[in-house]
Formats: C-alpha cells, sequence, structure tokens
C-alpha cells in the first residue's frame, strides 16, 4: 500500500504545475472513443473539476463519433466518410445536432454532479462558432460539413471567469442561418487558438502518435510540428489521426503553447499529463 509520505510526495509533484498553469486556459477535446464506459467517463470530469479548482481554466470541446453512428443506424441511415469527415445531408445534421445536444448535457451533469459549474454551449450559442461550408477530399460535396470561419470567444470568456467550465459541441452556424457539422478535433483546434490557451488536450483511443501504427510500443513522446507533413506523406499518420497532428500544427502557429494527443483510455491521462513529471502520450509543439 502507498505509504502517507508517497501520497505526500504525489501532491507535492503537483505544485509547480500548479503554479506553472494557474489561471491558464487548457482545452481539452473530448473524443467519442474516449467516452467508453461510465468509470472512464467519471474519471476524465473528475479530472477536469480538480483542475478548476486549483486555478486552471479547463475548457471542454466533445465529439461523439461513435454515438452519431450508432444513432443513425438505429434510423436505418448508413455512415459514410470522406477523408476522416462525415457526409452530411439535411437529416443526417438533424441526427448529428440532437446526439450532440444530449451528449453535452450529459457532460454537464457529470461535472455538476462532481462539484463543478458546468454549462452546455453549442457553436450556435453567441454566435461562438462560424461556419461556412467545407469541401471533402478532390473537392466532392459532402453535404453540412463546415469549415471554422470565425470563433467568438467572448461569451466563453466571460463564464470561464465567473467560475464555470464550458462544455461545447461542435456545431456551427453559417451566414444564412444554416447548420454545420464540425470535426470535433478541428472545433477544438480553432477554439484554442482563438483563447490563446497554454495547451490544447486531445483525447483519443490510441497511446499517442505510433511510429508504427501497428506497434503499440513504438509511441512518440515528442514531435516537432514541422516534422509533422513528412510523417503524413509517408503514410505513417492515417486516418482518424491526420485532423488532430493538423489542428495541433494550427494551434502551434497561432500561439498555443504545447499540444498533446493522450490515450483517453487511460484512467486520469490528463491529471497524468498536467500535473505530473512524467507527461504521456504524444506532444506536438
Ligand atoms: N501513426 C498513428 N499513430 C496512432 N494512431 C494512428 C496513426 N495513424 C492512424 N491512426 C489511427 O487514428 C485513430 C484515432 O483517430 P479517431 O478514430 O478519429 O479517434 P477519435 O474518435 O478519438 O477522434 C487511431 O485509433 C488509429 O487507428
Ligand atoms: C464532420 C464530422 O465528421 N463531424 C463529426 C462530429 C463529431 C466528432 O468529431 O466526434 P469524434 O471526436 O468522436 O470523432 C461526426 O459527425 O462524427
Amino acid at each position: 500500500m502507498q505509504s502517507a509520505l508517497e501520497k505526500a510526495r504525489v501532491l507535492v509533484e503537483a505544485l509547480p504545475y500548479i503554479k506553472k498553469f494557474y489561471g491558464k486556459t487548457v482545452v481539452i477535446k473530448y473524443g467519442g472513443h474516449a467516452m467508453l464506459n461510465s468509470e472512464l467517463k467519471q474519471a476524465v470530469i473528475t479530472d477536469l473539476v480538480l483542475m478548476k479548482f486549483v486555478g486552471i481554466n479547463p475548457v471542454v470541446v466533445h465529439g461523439g463519433g461513435p454515438d452519431i453512428t450508432g444513432m443513425l443506424k438505429r434510423l436505418g441511415i448508413e455512415s459514410q466518410f470522406v477523408g476522416g469527415l462525415r457526409v452530411t445531408d439535411s437529416s443526417t445534421m438533424e441526427v448529428v445536432e440532437m446526439v450532440l445536444g444530449k451528449l453535452n448535457k450529459e457532460i454537464v451533469a457529470l461535472i455538476n454532479q462532481l462539484g463543478g459549474r458546468g454549462i452546455g454551449l453549442s457553436g450556435k450559442d453567441a454566435n461562438l462558432i462560424t461556419a461556412t461550408k467545407k469541401l471533402g477530399k478532390d473537392q466532392a460535396d459532402i453535404g453540412f460539413v463546415g469549415e471554422v470561419a470565425k470563433i467568438n470567444p467572448q461569451l466563453l470568456k466571460t463564464v470561464i471567469d465567473e467560475g464555470y467550465i464550458p462544455v461545447i459541441s461542435p456545431v456551427g452556424i453559417g451566414p444564412e442561418g444554416e447548420t454545420y457539422n464540425i470535426n470535433g478535433d478541428t472545433a477544438a483546434g480553432a477554439l484554442a487558438a482563438a483563447l490563446q490557451a497554454d495547451k490544447l488536450i486531445i483525447l483519443t483511443d490510441v497511446e499517442g502518435i505510433l511510429a508504427d501504427p501497428k506497434d503499440k510500443t513504438s509511441l512518440i513522446s515528442v514531435i516537432e510540428a514541422a516534422d509533422i507533413p513528412s510523417l503524413i506523406e509517408q503514410g505513417i499518420i492515417q486516418g482518424g489521426m491526420i485532423p488532430k497532428v493538423e489542428c495541433c500544427v494550427k494551434a502551434i502557429q497561432s500561439g498555443v503553447t504545447t499540444t498533446h494527443i493522450l490515450d483517453g483510455r487511460v484512467p486520469h491521462a490528463i491529471l497524468l499529463e498536467v500535473f505530473t513529471d512524467q507527461g504521456i502520450g504524444t506532444m506536438v509543439k
């Protein structure tokens, strides 16, 4: 069993990190695959609430891809992806918005249950995320998939200062009032840039960026943004990992200090990354 002294040592180890990040903003992309079960969800939300209580400002952007796919299936609609993005016709958009809205409130309720002050927003609230139509690979029409046009972070700053943990679903509003489905990673990167966050943390379902996607032990712990394009060209980074690394690179170029791709299946991955010497996953800087 852990001795009392060992427990104290762990707490003391957190002090320099609490000092370093006190008052800073950390954007966390909470992906659908990192919402596997209620124990894991509870661990993620506990980390967020703890962060807020020690003076760091977490902002959550959530996904929900697996739940959206599940609901579409129940309605007899097959999901189709082009370059990692869901082809979104108007009825798919309705389902996307409904499922993300439900997930959003589940996360908010869990934050509140664990003693934090959660507030759920979609990109439509206070024009937080305005969007334009995004074309797919080879200029394909992929429907109501949105590209972030502008982030209006004023409301977010207000609720953060009031002590809330904002939870944002990646739905954008277009110039004609149309609704857009935005990839959760892309939305998180754009929000981190607009808030000039200190960290962007993307939770996913792998250890981090792997040098060989079939070998779990080939984790790349640190990578420079400049080295990413060649890994994509070589086919080492593929599929759903591409939007993640691209948004890390964009966020870095826009002034976010560090970005991290972490294994959301590891309980308390966020705490381990933010408050301990070891750090986990891949840091893109
Ligand atoms: N080099 C790589 N390292 C790690 N994962 C990779 C790599 N290239 C592709 N991937 C894939 O990217 C996936 C993560 O993207 P995605 O499934 O979209 O996650 P999420 O649902 O968490 O947003 C991994 O499960 C893995 O299959
Ligand atoms: C355009 C697009 O693909 N949008 C995503 C939005 C949700 C998301 O990003 O969920 P994960 O983070 O769980 O993958 C979708 O419809 O699945």
